[in-house]
């Protein structure tokens, strides 16, 4: 097992015991905090404030403080700070990416992709700040003259995950600020530096006090989600993660009828036809179903591989899945790193074991790899999948990809939107009629059509079904944080008066 303490150019963007609100670092009031630790190694990290209700308050109080002002910057100063913010998260990639690779597990090289990706919010948004128009309206009534203004929604209670934990987060601030809004962000629990790494970025960039909150939380998770969703000052609740807890923060925003944006699990369907292009689609499917070690919403969940190809396929898709190199995200030459913690190791077990029970076969890996951690499992292989396995009908969020054969493209997309979720899907094909009428039949919010990466700033994000609503990145992830004002003046259009 290797353990390995990295070392930050800047080690002030460490951030240990403290917790970021109105404009300041500070602790937990109780003094209670909760240990943060490396999933290669199992070693702490650093302890960070499990904030409860009051903490939290706190941060509302002054994201509500700074609110008035913020919203009556223009868009070309807001502009200027987040792009300030992209520039500072650009120069500090490297730490940034040490930071994620300490608490996530995720290679280095993954690791400074996600912290461009992220970064890319800040630019996205930046160039989207300018440029909110409203609409001149023709009206019914003679004599009356109607527009619309957007106007920023209000305080935003923010809730991420810890599989990108620094990419879940821009994506939501980046809009929000964008729009004039501010915001009390909890980081997830798992991994919680790089958010308030982020966040001191933000302070140096000159972010206004109050307009940023970065509340921490562990043991105190639920109570801190409780007053994010019911207090009267915040306006609008954007949450990424598993759907059960989206069900339970959306019940506990019907109490004030929050805005809200739900990006949820999924359980993503993965097609090669017959006519696609095999390479391409072998590439595809191991991009696609082992990025983060198949720890993203996004990832091939189920790959359903048609008759006249599978075993071909199948066969090249393991020789590549063989080729990985399994070890801690700061060794050279590592393609995956561990799962979060143990319970997902478990869940991903769990499944491989329930597919064998059932008649599947793990033509590669299929096992712990206690020799590197606790954390770590082989990139699994399994043929001769089954639509009763439990990896067919819930998100396995590891790495382990299962090959169904299916015969005809009717009975494909049946099988593929029997599923509760609906966020991405993908299929591999060379004849274009099939690819616009598959691409229509979907029932995702995301189709990746001769590819496995679909992720930019610049495209929409977001799902169907369980997997939620609302869309991040984009020219539609502002409107998230806005809200539509109508104005009608009356009496107007009388002739000139001589
Ligand atoms: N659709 C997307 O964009 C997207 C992106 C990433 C992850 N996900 C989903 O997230 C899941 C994996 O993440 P996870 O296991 O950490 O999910 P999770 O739902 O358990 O946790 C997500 C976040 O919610 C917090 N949380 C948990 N219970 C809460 C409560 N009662 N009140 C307030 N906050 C609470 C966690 O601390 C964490 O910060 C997967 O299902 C994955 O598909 C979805
Ligand atoms: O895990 C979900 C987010 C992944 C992505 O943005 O590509």
């Amino acid at each position: 097992m290797s353990h390995i303490v990295p070392k930050l150019n800047d080690p002030s963007l460490l951030k240990t015991n403290v917790a970021y609100v109105n404009g300041e670092w500070v602790k937990a009031q109780s003094g209670k905090t909760f240990e943060v630790t490396d999933p290669s190694s199992g070693k702490l990290i650093g302890t960070a404030p499990d904030f409860n209700a009051a903490d939290t308050q706190r941060a509302i109080d002054a994201a509500a403080a700074a609110f008035p002002s913020f919203k009556t910057k223009t868009g070309r100063e807001r502009s200027k700070l987040l792009r300030k913010w992209y520039d500072l998260m650009i120069e500090n990639s490297e730490d940034l990416a040490t930071l994620i690779t300490w608490e996530n597990g995720k290679p280095l090289a993954d690791a400074k992709g996600e912290v461009a990706y992220a970064a890319g919010f800040f630019e996205w948004f930046s160039e989207e700040a300018p440029r909110v128009y409203g609409d001149t309206i023709p009206a019914s009534v003679p004599g009356n003259r109607v527009i619309t203004v957007k106007e920023p929604v209000g305080v935003c209670g923010l809730i991420t995950p810890w599989n990108f934990p620094a990419a879940m987060i821009t994506r939501k601030i980046g809009p929000a600020l964008a729009a004039g809004c501010t915001v009390v962000a909890k980081a997830p629990g798992e991994t919680p530096f790089t958010s308030l790494a982020i966040a001191e970025l933000g302070h140096r960039a000159g972010i206004p006090k109050g307009v940023i909150n970065i509340v921490t939380a562990l043991d105190n998770t639920v109570e801190v989600g409780e007053i994010l969703t019911t207090s009267p000052t915040i306006k609008k609740v954007s949450f990424t993660g598993s759907t059960g807890v989206g069900k339970l923060l959306m019940k506990q925003a019907s109490s004030s009828l929050k805005k809200l944006s739900f990006e949820l699990g999924g359980n993503a369907p993965f097609i090669v036809f017959d006519d696609a292009d095999l390479d391409v689609a072998v590439n595809g499917a191991i991009a696609c179903k082992f990025r983060s070690s198949g720890q993203t919403c996004v990832c091939a969940n189920r790959i359903f591989v048609q008759s006249g190809i599978y075993d071909e396929f199948a066969q090249k898709f393991a020789a590549k899945v063989k080729d990985f190199k399994v070890g801690g995200g700061y060794t050279a030459g590592v393609t995956h790193g561990p799962l979060i913690h143990d319970r997902a190791v478990s869940k991903v077990e769990a499944h491989v074991r329930d597919a064998e029970k059932k008649g599947g076969k793990v033509i590669q890996g299929g096992q712990r790899l206690p020799e590197l951690g606790a954390n770590f499992f082989q990139p699994t292989v399994i043929t001769g999948m089954t639509t009763d396995m439990q990896l067919a009908n819930e998100e396995t969020f590891g790495p382990v990809a299962g090959l169904f054969k299916f015969d005809t493209e009717e009975e494909v997309v049946k099988i593929a939107n029997s599923a509760d979720v609906g966020l991405a899907g993908y299929f591999f094909s060379r004849d274009l009629q099939r690819v616009y009428r598959v691409a229509e039949a979907l029932e995702v919010g995301m189709v990746g059509v001769n590819t496995g990466l679909i992720s930019d700033a610049a495209s929409p994000f977001g799902g169907v079904k369980e997997s939620g609503f609302g869309r991040e990145g984009s020219k539609y992830g502002i409107s998230e944080y806005q809200v539509i004002k109508m104005i009608t003046y009356g009496g107007m259009g009388q002739p000139l008066q001589s």
